[in-house]
Protein backbone atom coordinates (compact mmCIF):
# COMPACT_ATOMS: atom_id res chain seq x y z
CA UNK A 1 0.00 0.00 0.00
CA UNK A 2 1.24 3.72 -1.00
CA UNK A 3 2.24 5.90 2.56
CA UNK A 4 0.05 8.48 1.26
CA UNK A 5 -3.07 6.24 1.67
CA UNK A 6 -1.69 4.55 4.86
CA UNK A 7 -1.70 8.40 5.98
CA UNK A 8 -5.36 8.58 4.77
CA UNK A 9 -6.48 5.64 6.31
CA UNK A 10 -4.99 7.07 9.99
CA UNK A 11 -6.27 10.59 9.29
CA UNK A 12 -9.46 8.96 8.68
CA UNK A 13 -9.26 7.14 12.18
CA UNK A 14 -7.83 10.22 14.00
CA UNK A 15 -11.07 12.06 12.97
CA UNK A 16 -13.93 9.67 13.62
CA UNK A 17 -11.67 9.68 16.88
CA UNK A 18 -12.45 12.84 17.42
CA UNK A 19 -15.94 13.00 16.07
CA UNK A 20 -16.75 10.74 18.73
CA UNK A 21 -14.95 12.61 21.84
CA UNK A 22 -15.77 15.68 20.70
CA UNK A 23 -18.08 17.74 22.97
CA UNK A 24 -20.66 18.31 20.59
CA UNK A 25 -23.35 15.72 19.21
CA UNK A 26 -23.58 14.23 15.86
CA UNK A 27 -25.82 11.85 14.61
CA UNK A 28 -25.86 11.11 10.44
CA UNK A 29 -29.55 9.96 9.15
CA UNK A 30 -30.64 8.35 5.82
CA UNK A 31 -33.45 9.80 3.58
CA UNK A 32 -35.84 7.21 6.01
CA UNK A 33 -34.85 9.50 9.24
CA UNK A 34 -32.87 6.37 10.08
CA UNK A 35 -30.17 6.91 12.32
CA UNK A 36 -26.29 6.08 11.15
CA UNK A 37 -24.26 7.46 13.58
CA UNK A 38 -24.46 8.49 16.65
CA UNK A 39 -21.59 9.55 18.88
CA UNK A 40 -20.40 9.36 22.29
CA UNK A 41 -21.92 12.75 23.32
CA UNK A 42 -25.23 11.73 22.04
CA UNK A 43 -24.65 8.18 23.93
CA UNK A 44 -23.75 9.97 27.22
CA UNK A 45 -26.81 12.07 26.85
CA UNK A 46 -29.55 10.10 26.13
CA UNK A 47 -28.59 6.87 27.74
CA UNK A 48 -29.04 5.17 24.26
CA UNK A 49 -26.17 2.61 23.01
CA UNK A 50 -25.11 3.38 19.36
CA UNK A 51 -25.76 -0.45 18.96
CA UNK A 52 -29.10 0.06 19.88
CA UNK A 53 -30.08 3.05 18.06
CA UNK A 54 -28.29 1.93 14.83
CA UNK A 55 -31.03 1.79 12.05
CA UNK A 56 -34.27 3.19 14.01
CA UNK A 57 -36.23 6.02 13.12
CA UNK A 58 -35.16 8.69 15.02
CA UNK A 59 -39.00 9.79 16.07
CA UNK A 60 -39.38 6.51 16.88
CA UNK A 61 -36.47 7.08 19.53
CA UNK A 62 -37.62 10.57 20.70
CA UNK A 63 -41.33 10.72 20.12
CA UNK A 64 -41.07 14.01 22.06
CA UNK A 65 -39.25 15.65 19.37
CA UNK A 66 -42.09 17.72 17.28
CA UNK A 67 -42.24 15.26 14.82
CA UNK A 68 -43.67 17.70 11.41
CA UNK A 69 -41.23 20.56 12.60
CA UNK A 70 -38.03 19.03 12.43
CA UNK A 71 -39.06 16.20 9.23
CA UNK A 72 -39.74 19.64 7.80
CA UNK A 73 -36.32 20.99 8.63
CA UNK A 74 -34.39 17.73 7.73
CA UNK A 75 -36.15 17.55 4.34
CA UNK A 76 -35.35 20.80 3.43
CA UNK A 77 -31.64 19.60 4.00
CA UNK A 78 -32.32 17.02 1.84
CA UNK A 79 -34.35 18.87 -0.97
CA UNK A 80 -32.17 21.95 -1.43
CA UNK A 81 -28.38 20.72 -0.34
CA UNK A 82 -28.53 23.29 2.27
CA UNK A 83 -27.73 23.83 5.89
CA UNK A 84 -30.71 24.55 8.66
CA UNK A 85 -30.33 25.36 11.87
CA UNK A 86 -32.57 25.92 14.73
CA UNK A 87 -31.62 28.14 18.01
CA UNK A 88 -32.38 27.44 21.38
CA UNK A 89 -34.15 31.23 21.54
CA UNK A 90 -36.76 29.75 18.47
CA UNK A 91 -36.92 26.17 20.70
CA UNK A 92 -35.19 25.60 24.18
CA UNK A 93 -34.27 21.90 22.96
CA UNK A 94 -34.97 19.48 20.65
CA UNK A 95 -33.52 16.82 22.66
CA UNK A 96 -35.03 16.32 26.15
CA UNK A 97 -31.51 15.88 27.78
CA UNK A 98 -31.06 16.75 31.30
CA UNK A 99 -28.44 19.27 32.63
CA UNK A 100 -25.33 18.42 34.24
CA UNK A 101 -23.46 21.50 33.97
CA UNK A 102 -22.80 22.79 37.80
CA UNK A 103 -22.19 26.47 37.03
CA UNK A 104 -25.81 27.00 35.62
CA UNK A 105 -27.68 23.82 37.63
CA UNK A 106 -30.97 26.22 37.44
CA UNK A 107 -31.78 24.66 34.18
CA UNK A 108 -33.64 21.58 34.14
CA UNK A 109 -32.90 20.16 30.22
CA UNK A 110 -30.05 21.22 27.94
CA UNK A 111 -30.32 24.44 25.85
CA UNK A 112 -29.59 23.42 22.32
CA UNK A 113 -28.60 24.99 18.86
CA UNK A 114 -28.68 22.81 15.97
CA UNK A 115 -27.34 22.79 12.50
CA UNK A 116 -28.36 20.28 9.75
CA UNK A 117 -25.82 19.63 7.12
CA UNK A 118 -26.19 17.63 3.42
CA UNK A 119 -23.79 15.16 3.51
CA UNK A 120 -22.52 14.92 -0.50
CA UNK A 121 -22.01 11.23 -1.67
CA UNK A 122 -19.40 11.07 -4.50
CA UNK A 123 -21.97 10.91 -6.93
CA UNK A 124 -23.15 14.30 -5.82
CA UNK A 125 -26.62 13.18 -4.32
CA UNK A 126 -27.57 13.85 -0.72
CA UNK A 127 -28.61 10.73 1.02
CA UNK A 128 -27.77 11.96 4.30
CA UNK A 129 -27.51 14.24 6.53
CA UNK A 130 -25.27 15.59 9.83
CA UNK A 131 -27.40 16.74 12.68
CA UNK A 132 -25.20 18.82 15.06
CA UNK A 133 -26.62 19.52 18.82
CA UNK A 134 -24.63 22.08 20.54
CA UNK A 135 -24.48 22.40 24.48
CA UNK A 136 -25.62 26.32 24.45
CA UNK A 137 -26.84 25.84 28.41
CA UNK A 138 -24.76 28.34 29.56
CA UNK A 139 -25.32 31.50 27.16
CA UNK A 140 -28.62 30.55 27.53
CA UNK A 141 -28.68 30.40 31.21
CA UNK A 142 -26.54 33.73 31.28
CA UNK A 143 -29.00 35.72 29.13
CA UNK A 144 -31.84 34.55 30.53
CA UNK A 145 -30.59 35.66 34.15
CA UNK A 146 -29.23 38.94 32.67
CA UNK A 147 -32.90 39.76 31.47
CA UNK A 148 -34.21 38.76 34.76
CA UNK A 149 -31.76 41.36 35.96
CA UNK A 150 -32.74 43.83 33.84
CA UNK A 151 -36.06 43.81 34.28
CA UNK A 152 -35.65 43.97 37.71
CA UNK A 153 -33.55 47.11 37.42
CA UNK A 154 -36.14 48.35 35.21
CA UNK A 155 -38.75 48.22 38.00
CA UNK A 156 -36.24 49.31 40.41
CA UNK A 157 -35.79 52.68 38.33
CA UNK A 158 -39.71 53.64 37.81
CA UNK A 159 -40.70 52.74 41.74
CA UNK A 160 -40.65 55.22 44.42
CA UNK A 161 -38.77 53.23 47.52
CA UNK A 162 -40.85 54.42 50.11
CA UNK A 163 -44.26 54.28 48.90
CA UNK A 164 -43.88 51.37 46.06
CA UNK A 165 -45.73 53.84 43.63
CA UNK A 166 -44.20 55.15 40.36
CA UNK A 167 -41.62 57.72 40.92
CA UNK A 168 -42.11 61.14 39.55
CA UNK A 169 -40.37 60.71 36.49
CA UNK A 170 -41.82 57.17 35.34
CA UNK A 171 -45.30 59.17 36.19
CA UNK A 172 -44.69 62.01 34.22
CA UNK A 173 -44.20 59.75 31.26
CA UNK A 174 -47.27 58.00 31.86
CA UNK A 175 -49.15 61.45 32.31
CA UNK A 176 -47.33 62.37 28.54
CA UNK A 177 -48.98 59.74 27.10
CA UNK A 178 -51.92 59.58 28.76
CA UNK A 179 -52.24 62.94 26.80
CA UNK A 180 -51.29 62.42 23.57
CA UNK A 181 -53.88 59.22 23.53
CA UNK A 182 -56.73 61.93 24.32
CA UNK A 183 -55.81 63.72 21.78
CA UNK A 184 -55.95 61.29 19.78
CA UNK A 185 -58.88 59.49 20.10
CA UNK A 186 -60.95 62.44 21.34
CA UNK A 187 -61.67 60.75 24.92
CA UNK A 188 -61.41 62.23 28.11
CA UNK A 189 -59.29 61.52 31.10
CA UNK A 190 -58.56 63.06 34.31
CA UNK A 191 -56.10 64.29 36.48
CA UNK A 192 -55.85 64.23 40.38
CA UNK A 193 -53.05 65.52 42.34
CA UNK A 194 -53.10 65.75 46.43
CA UNK A 195 -50.98 66.62 48.93
CA UNK A 196 -51.22 66.13 53.36
CA UNK A 197 -52.32 69.21 55.04
CA UNK A 198 -50.61 70.60 57.52
CA UNK A 199 -47.65 67.83 56.78
CA UNK A 200 -44.80 70.10 58.17
CA UNK A 201 -47.05 69.74 61.43
CA UNK A 202 -46.84 66.08 60.91
CA UNK A 203 -42.93 66.21 60.80
CA UNK A 204 -42.77 68.73 63.68
CA UNK A 205 -45.13 67.12 65.72
CA UNK A 206 -44.30 63.12 65.82
CA UNK A 207 -41.52 63.18 63.95
CA UNK A 208 -39.67 62.45 60.23
CA UNK A 209 -40.13 58.68 60.85
CA UNK A 210 -43.51 58.64 61.77
CA UNK A 211 -44.05 60.97 58.56
CA UNK A 212 -42.65 58.44 56.81
CA UNK A 213 -45.49 55.94 57.98
CA UNK A 214 -48.36 58.85 57.09
CA UNK A 215 -46.92 58.54 53.29
CA UNK A 216 -46.79 55.08 53.48
CA UNK A 217 -50.42 54.43 54.86
CA UNK A 218 -51.44 57.27 52.44
CA UNK A 219 -49.98 55.37 49.12
CA UNK A 220 -51.63 52.16 50.67
CA UNK A 221 -55.19 54.13 50.95
CA UNK A 222 -54.32 55.26 47.70
CA UNK A 223 -53.67 51.75 46.04
CA UNK A 224 -56.97 49.86 47.74
CA UNK A 225 -59.05 53.00 46.36
CA UNK A 226 -57.26 52.90 42.70
CA UNK A 227 -58.56 50.62 39.25
CA UNK A 228 -56.70 48.74 37.61
CA UNK A 229 -56.54 51.39 34.78
CA UNK A 230 -55.39 54.05 37.17
CA UNK A 231 -51.89 55.18 37.29
CA UNK A 232 -50.51 56.43 40.42
CA UNK A 233 -47.61 58.05 41.17
CA UNK A 234 -45.67 60.06 44.07
CA UNK A 235 -45.10 63.17 42.75
CA UNK A 236 -42.93 65.08 45.69
CA UNK A 237 -42.28 64.55 49.45
CA UNK A 238 -45.81 64.34 49.69
CA UNK A 239 -47.33 65.12 47.02
CA UNK A 240 -49.09 62.08 44.87
CA UNK A 241 -50.73 62.32 41.52
CA UNK A 242 -53.29 59.84 40.36
CA UNK A 243 -54.04 59.61 36.17
CA UNK A 244 -57.88 58.35 36.06
CA UNK A 245 -58.11 57.03 32.81
CA UNK A 246 -61.52 57.70 30.52
CA UNK A 247 -62.75 59.48 33.55
CA UNK A 248 -64.78 62.77 33.50
CA UNK A 249 -64.39 65.65 35.91
CA UNK A 250 -68.02 64.35 37.84
CA UNK A 251 -66.29 60.43 38.30
CA UNK A 252 -63.36 61.96 39.16
CA UNK A 253 -64.34 63.70 41.95
CA UNK A 254 -66.54 61.20 43.56
CA UNK A 255 -63.32 58.90 43.24
CA UNK A 256 -61.46 61.73 45.15
CA UNK A 257 -63.83 61.94 47.81
CA UNK A 258 -64.13 58.77 48.46
CA UNK A 259 -60.24 58.58 48.65
CA UNK A 260 -60.47 61.29 51.13
CA UNK A 261 -63.16 60.00 53.18
CA UNK A 262 -60.88 57.07 53.63
CA UNK A 263 -58.11 59.00 54.64
CA UNK A 264 -59.77 61.09 56.81
CA UNK A 265 -61.34 58.27 58.45
CA UNK A 266 -57.78 56.67 59.12
CA UNK A 267 -55.40 56.53 62.43
CA UNK A 268 -51.79 55.70 61.75
CA UNK A 269 -50.34 53.86 64.76
CA UNK A 270 -46.43 54.23 64.72
CA UNK A 271 -44.88 53.34 67.98
CA UNK A 272 -47.02 54.56 70.58
CA UNK A 273 -48.41 57.38 68.06
CA UNK A 274 -51.77 57.74 67.09
CA UNK A 275 -51.85 60.23 64.05
CA UNK A 276 -55.20 61.58 62.04
CA UNK A 277 -54.56 63.88 59.20
CA UNK A 278 -56.51 64.61 55.89
CA UNK A 279 -56.06 65.65 52.29
CA UNK A 280 -56.29 68.19 49.91
CA UNK A 281 -57.44 67.18 46.34
CA UNK A 282 -57.10 69.04 42.98
CA UNK A 283 -58.70 67.56 40.04
CA UNK A 284 -58.73 68.63 36.27
CA UNK A 285 -60.63 67.06 33.12
CA UNK A 286 -58.56 67.18 30.30
CA UNK A 287 -59.29 70.35 28.36
CA UNK A 288 -59.79 70.07 24.73
CA UNK A 289 -57.40 73.59 23.82
CA UNK A 290 -54.29 72.54 25.89
CA UNK A 291 -51.23 71.43 24.22
CA UNK A 292 -49.45 70.39 26.48
CA UNK A 293 -49.67 67.55 29.40
CA UNK A 294 -47.88 70.53 32.10
CA UNK A 295 -51.04 72.66 31.71
CA UNK A 296 -52.97 69.75 32.52
CA UNK A 297 -50.62 68.97 35.50
CA UNK A 298 -51.15 72.92 36.33
CA UNK A 299 -55.07 72.89 36.02
CA UNK A 300 -54.95 69.90 38.59
CA UNK A 301 -52.17 72.35 40.81
CA UNK A 302 -54.34 75.36 40.57
CA UNK A 303 -57.52 73.46 41.96
CA UNK A 304 -55.73 71.53 44.92
CA UNK A 305 -54.22 75.26 45.82
CA UNK A 306 -57.60 76.57 45.73
CA UNK A 307 -58.29 73.48 48.62
CA UNK A 308 -55.55 75.42 50.24
CA UNK A 309 -56.92 78.45 50.30
CA UNK A 310 -60.41 77.10 51.24
CA UNK A 311 -59.89 75.23 54.36
CA UNK A 312 -58.19 72.20 53.28
CA UNK A 313 -59.89 68.64 53.26
CA UNK A 314 -61.38 68.97 50.46
CA UNK A 315 -61.50 68.05 46.72
CA UNK A 316 -61.96 70.78 43.96
CA UNK A 317 -62.32 70.38 40.25
CA UNK A 318 -60.58 73.06 38.38
CA UNK A 319 -62.79 75.52 36.71
CA UNK A 320 -61.51 77.90 33.56
CA UNK A 321 -60.57 81.35 34.48
CA UNK A 322 -59.48 79.91 38.43
CA UNK A 323 -57.42 82.10 40.33
CA UNK A 324 -53.84 80.22 40.06
CA UNK A 325 -52.22 83.40 42.32
CA UNK A 326 -50.12 82.26 45.22
CA UNK A 327 -48.71 78.95 45.44
N1 LIG B 1 -41.32 62.46 56.66
C1 LIG B 1 -41.18 62.95 55.44
N2 LIG B 1 -41.37 64.25 55.23
C2 LIG B 1 -41.24 64.74 53.99
C3 LIG B 1 -40.88 63.90 52.93
N3 LIG B 1 -40.83 64.66 51.80
C4 LIG B 1 -41.15 65.94 52.17
N4 LIG B 1 -41.41 66.01 53.51
C5 LIG B 1 -41.79 67.14 54.30
O1 LIG B 1 -43.12 67.56 53.95
C6 LIG B 1 -43.32 68.90 54.39
C7 LIG B 1 -44.15 69.64 53.40
O2 LIG B 1 -44.45 70.86 53.95
P1 LIG B 1 -45.23 72.02 53.20
O3 LIG B 1 -44.87 71.98 51.73
O4 LIG B 1 -45.03 73.26 53.94
O5 LIG B 1 -46.73 71.59 53.25
P2 LIG B 1 -47.68 71.27 54.45
O6 LIG B 1 -47.04 71.42 55.78
O7 LIG B 1 -48.30 69.94 54.17
O8 LIG B 1 -48.78 72.38 54.31
P3 LIG B 1 -49.99 72.42 53.32
O9 LIG B 1 -49.63 71.63 52.10
O10 LIG B 1 -50.18 73.88 53.01
O11 LIG B 1 -51.17 71.85 54.02
C8 LIG B 1 -41.92 69.49 54.59
O12 LIG B 1 -41.71 69.66 55.96
C9 LIG B 1 -40.97 68.38 54.05
O13 LIG B 1 -39.76 68.33 54.78
C10 LIG B 1 -40.65 62.52 53.20
O14 LIG B 1 -40.33 61.71 52.33
N5 LIG B 1 -40.81 62.10 54.47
Amino acid sequence: MPSETKLDISEFHWMMDMLQTIDVGLVVLNNKHQVQIWNSFMENHSGLDPADVKGKVLFDLFPEVPRDWFCHKIDSVFQLHSRAFTTWEQRPYVFKFKNYRTITGTADFMYQNITIIPLLSLNGAVDHVCILVYDVTDAATSKAQLEQANQKLEILSRTDRLTQLFNRGHWEECLAKEFKRCQRSRLTSSLIMFDIDHFKKVNDTYGHQAGDEVIRVTSQALQDTLRQTDIAGRYGGEEFGVILVDTNAQDAYAFAERLRERIEALTVKYEALEINYTISIGISEIASDISEYTLWLEHADIALYHCKRNGRNCSTVYQAGMDGEGH
